[in-house]
C-alpha cells in the first residue's frame, strides 16, 4: 500500500494552555473523531508549504512559524499514513472552521478525554513531553 504523506499541526494558545481540535467529517477516513488539522501533501510540495496552505484552508488563518513536534508512520488495516508534525504558536487571523467542521480550543490538560485516531496516540505523548519541557523552563 502506497503510504500517504499528511501534515498536522498542534495549535497552541500564547501560554500554550490551551490546543485547537477540529473534528474530522463523518463520512471522512476516520470520521467523527478529533483531529490536528492538517492534510495530505500534494506532490512535489513540502511539508512547510502544505502546512501553511492546510492552515489557510481548513481554519482561515495564517501560520508565521512553527517547530517539528514528531513524525511518524502508522497503518490502518485500509490506509497507510505518515504524519508530520509541527508546534504552531505564531499565526495571524482568527482559527474557525472554514470547511464547516466543528472545532474548539481544548485546554490541553483536558485533550486526552477526545477520541482521536489510533496515530494520535504518540502524538499526544509528544505533545505532554514538549508542554513539560516548555513549563519547565519558563
Ligand atoms: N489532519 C490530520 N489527519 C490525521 C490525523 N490523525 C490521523 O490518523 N490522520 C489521518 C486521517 C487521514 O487518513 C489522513 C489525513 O487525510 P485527509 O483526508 O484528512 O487529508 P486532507 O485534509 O488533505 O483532505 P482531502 O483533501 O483529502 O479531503 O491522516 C490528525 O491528527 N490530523
Ligand atoms: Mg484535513
Amino acid at each position: 500500500m502506497k503510504r500517504i504523506q499528511v501534515v498536522a499541526a498542534v495549535i497552541l494558545s500564547p501560554c500554550k494552555e490551551k490546543v485547537f481540535l477540529a473534528r474530522r467529517k463523518a463520512n471522512a477516513h476516520q470520521g467523527g473523531l478529533w483531529e490536528f488539522p492538517g492534510g495530505k501533501r500534494e506532490t512535489q510540495e513540502s511539508a512547510q508549504a502544505a502546512l501553511i496552505r492546510e492552515l489557510d484552508e481548513e481554519l482561515g488563518i495564517h501560520v508565521a512559524s512553527t517547530e517539528p513536534l514528531i513524525l511518524l508512520q502508522h497503518d490502518y488495516s485500509d490506509k497507510c499514513i505518515e504524519l508530520d508534525v509541527y508546534i504552531v504558536n505564531d499565526f495571524s487571523g482568527e482559527p474557525h472552521g472554514a470547511e464547516g467542521q466543528e472545532v474548539e480550543w481544548v485546554s490541553c490538560k483536558a485533550i486526552r478525554e477526545r477520541d482521536f485516531p489510533e496515530a494520535n496516540r504518540a502524538i499526544l505523548d509528544a505533545l505532554e513531553d514538549y508542554l513539560e519541557l516548555s513549563n519547565a523552563s519558563s
